[in-house]
């Protein structure tokens, strides 16, 4: 049987996130829009994962956290200075002191097109490994599974697929193209539609196309 996972997912402050994508969007409030329809996608497609058996948002972003709470999400909130791995850790504490035998993952909230049978598949082939999904270039890194009782061991960044795999995570090997689809840059962004956007990223990219037309849910 596959071991359920707790699964933290991060977002960074609304107004410095996604750099990369700045002019995807525009003005400033647009782009803050965009970033929290791409984590507001990877959650929900997340929480319907049978293999996700929790999910909590980490962030420091005020709006952001009312905002999953509002949709009954759990959120921790770290510290707007620590950084990526640093929110991880506190994130992997926390839910190991409330469980010692919990079995903690971490998710990108990049992932708009994720969809629950390839977050599934996932955890199924890592069985009670440690183990990480490369991203589409093979570089980085887009889930992050720990052992049941052991630290989560964050390693993201530049070349964190290689930093997970030195570290002792078994790669995943099946397709999974829909998690290993991350939005970077807006490159990233039309190919993760081509894939198929999430409901609340598509109503912004429809937006974005002919402002006029009504404003969904984000
Ligand atoms: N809680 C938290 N999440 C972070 C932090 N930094 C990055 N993340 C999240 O980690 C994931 C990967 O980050 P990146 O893809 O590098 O995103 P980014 O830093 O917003 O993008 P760029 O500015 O374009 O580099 C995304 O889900 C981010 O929201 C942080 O300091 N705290
Ligand atoms: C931080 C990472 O993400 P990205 O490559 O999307 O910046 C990573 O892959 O470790």
């Amino acid at each position: 049987m596959t071991p359920g996972v707790q699964l933290l997912v991060p977002i960074k402050p609304l107004h410095l996130a996604k750099t990369r994508l700045r002019g995807v969007s525009e003005p400033e409030e647009r782009h803050s829009e965009l970033v929290a329809a791409l984590a507001s996608d990877t959650v929900v497609a997340a929480i319907s994962a049978t293999h996700a058996v929790e999910v909590v948002v980490v962030t420091s972003d005020a709006e952001l956290a009312a905002r999953f709470r509002g949709r009954g999400v759990e959120v921790l909130d770290d510290s707007p200075v620590a950084g990526l791995n640093a929110a991880l850790r506190y994130g992997d504490q926390v839910l190991r002191r409330r469980n010692p035998e919990a079995r903690v993952g971490a998710l990108q909230a990049d992932l708009p097109a994720l969809r629950p049978a390839d977050l599934d598949t996932a955890i199924s082939e890592a069985g009670t490994d440690r183990a990480f999904c490369s991203d589409g270039q093979g570089t980085g890194t887009t889930l992050l599974l720990a052992r049941r009782g052991s630290a989560l061991r964050p390693e993201f960044g530049p070349e964190s697929a290689r930093a997970h795999r030195n570290g002792g995570a078994r790669e995943l090997r099946a397709p999974l193209e829909s998690l290993r689809r991350d939005v970077d840059l807006p490159a990233d962004l039309e190919a993760a539609a081509a894939l198929g956007l999430g409901a609340h990223t598509s109503t912004h990219v429809r937006e974005a196309e002919s402002p006029e037309s009504v404003r969904g849910p984000v």
